[in-house]
């Protein structure tokens, strides 16, 4: 059973599909609650108010997915979740709608004064002088960060007559000719903007984006809005600003501290505010909630998830596509690391023929998962693999070559240690399965699962029949045997599978024969 901690308010409609997973148990408690039992939960779902850190993640080893009902992850420390291998995942576009609308919303009631003039009203004045406000009609708005968001509201602002000037460093010339706004610097949109809004993510570069500096090259009058992230705009700049007079006003939804206490701010009356209210909305609740639930399910269902931060997005169309390979990679890191017991600086892995039609770095990750598995103590998986290698001084090369040795597609991985090198390549054979065709050099072909046995040894007579015998003495069925050598009387390479695992006894007397070079157990 699959523990799911639900640790901020989540919609419980949303989370119908995790309530109908016959292999989960969902706990709504927070992270702090006692009696929660942090060690065994294996999926966290939360909101902006949990903040999932480095010392939480220590308290949680068996984490494995980390759901953010919402866009923002700047709540979730994404870099200590991907070195412990844990996915994480939002809900990219569940709120976009309700976020734009509380955007124009608050933008609308700043330009008329709403929230003042309703208080007022509310205090039994009726000041109707008092409360003049400005159309949006033929305004200027400045929108920095074109993204979902900010295109939702560009277009309402044009359906009311504004004219848009945007500034995001990712958008295309084609992109603003087709949503009909004005692609500027920062400058122009800080000079020719009567409203300016931050769409942005909140990260090191547009922390404080909107700062003393880009404020003072504002027009006189002008109005701020943030809906985004607390932090983009400098909110002790912002302050100053407003009450220097130079800005008109302001809309803030958010805050760099939530809540924001006593703050400059809230003492001046042009300046309108909401507690991160962006999203709290009955539909985006739902669209958001719903979205991670299926995510959560996908990912203990062992498919892959569509909105993941520290993994490719991967459709279910390509992921079909991928899956047989995605496995063969496993199997192979696996049989490397276990026929290679000492330390390896090198890894390159070779893609040839249909293969490479697919996405390799997603295989490569896979490979050394599976060739990490057993070796330490992290739990590696796609997400921090190539971390792992290179936190072990591993170097990790991925090639895509022409000559797929006869085979419709191969997967070569070659590693290096001390002056040696291991080659192992496999295929993945429509309607038959994942063959390994070459290990150590030798031609071989066997099945890369279950209890397997590798032994190399002198290409002579009666070495087989040495090793039968010893297996039979101790009731040991062998379930499929291949051989392979380079020449006669050279060396030879067998794979024998067992029903079971081969125990010690055995393995120690297959030691002493004879003409033996090398002998390993690999279990798949
Ligand atoms: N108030 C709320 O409740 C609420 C709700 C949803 C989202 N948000 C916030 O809104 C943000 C935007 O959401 P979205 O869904 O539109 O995200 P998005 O990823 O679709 O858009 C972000 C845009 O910002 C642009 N950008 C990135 N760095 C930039 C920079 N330095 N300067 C200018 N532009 C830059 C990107 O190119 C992108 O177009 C989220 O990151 C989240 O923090 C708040
Ligand atoms: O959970 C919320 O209500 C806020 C969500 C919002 O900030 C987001 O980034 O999606």
């Amino acid at each position: 059973m699959h523990q799911i901690l639900v640790a901020d308010a989540i919609s419980a409609d949303g989370l119908q599909p995790l309530l109908e997973y016959e292999n989960a148990i969902l706990i709504e408690k927070k992270v702090t609650d006692p009696g929660v039992d942090l060690k065994n939960i294996e999926a966290l779902l939360v909101r902006s108010a949990t903040k999932v850190t480095e010392e939480l993640l220590e308290e949680m080893p068996n984490l494995k997915i980390i759901a953010r009902a919402g866009v923002g992850v700047d709540n979730i420390d994404v870099n200590a979740a991907t070195r412990r291998g844990i996915i994480v995942v939002n809900a990219p576009d569940g709120n976009t709608i309700s976020t734009a609308e509380h955007t124009f919303a608050m933008m609308a009631s700043l330009m008329r004064k709403i929230p003042q003039a309703h208080q007022s009203v509310k205090n039994l004045e009726w000041k109707r002088n008092a409360f003049v406000g400005q159309e949006l009609f033929g305004k200027s708005l400045g929108i920095v960060g074109l993204g979902r968001i900010g295109t939702e509201l560009a277009k309402r602002a044009k359906a009311f007559g504004m004219n848009i000037y945007v500034y995001d460093p990712f958008l295309t010339k084609e992109r603003a000719q087709q949503l009909k706004v004005e692609r500027c610097t920062l400058d122009e949109v800080l000079r020719q903007a009567d409203i300016i809004t931050v769409h942005t993510p909140l990260t090191p570069e547009t922390r404080g984006l909107i700062d003393a500096e880009a404020i003072k090259k504002t027009k006189q009058g002008v109005l701020f809005l943030n809906c985004a992230r607390g932090g983009i705009i400098d909110e002790q700049a912002l302050a100053e600003y407003i009450g220097n007079g130079h800005v008109g006003g302001a809309a803030l939804d958010v805050f760099a501290v939530e809540p924001p206490g006593e703050h400059p701010l809230l003492k001046y009356d042009n300046v309108i505010v909401t507690p991160h209210l962006g999203a709290s909305t009955k539909e985006a609740q739902l669209n958001v909630a719903t979205q991670v639930a299926k995510e959560v399910r996908t990912y203990f269902e062992d498919k892959p998830v569509s909105n993941s931060i520290n993994l490719p997005a991967m459709s279910k169309d390509i992921y079909e596509k991928i899956r047989p390979f995605h496995h063969l990679s496993k199997q192979i890191g696996a049989i490397l690391s276990q026929c290679v017991r000492v330390g390896v600086h090198e890894l390159t892995i070779t893609y040839a023929g249909t293969v490479t039609e697919l996405e390799t770095s997603y295989l490569t990750k896979a490979l050394l998962a599976g060739f990490f598995k057993d070796r330490i103590d992290v739990h590696v998986n796609e997400v921090n693999a190539l971390l792992a290698a290179k936190e072990r001084g591993i170097t990790v090369g991925e090639k895509i070559a022409g000559d797929s040795f006869g085979y419709a597609n191969s997967i070569t991985v070659v590693t290096k240690m001390n002056g040696h090198q291991f080659t192992i390549r496999g295929t993945y054979i429509e309607n038959y399965g994942p063959r390994i065709v070459c290990l150590n050099d030798f031609n071989i072909d066997f099945l890369p699962e279950g209890n397997l046995l590798y032994i190399q040894h002198m290409d002579r007579p009666g070495v087989i029949g040495r090793v039968g015998k010893i297996l039979g003495d101790h009731s040991i069925n062998i379930a499929t045997m291949q051989v392979g050598r380079k020449e006669i009387g050279g060396e030879a390479i067998m794979i024998l599978s067992f029903d079971k695992p081969l125990e010690d006894p055995a393995l120690e007397l297959l030691k002493t024969l004879d003409d033996i070079v090398f002998i390993t157990r690999i279990n798949l």
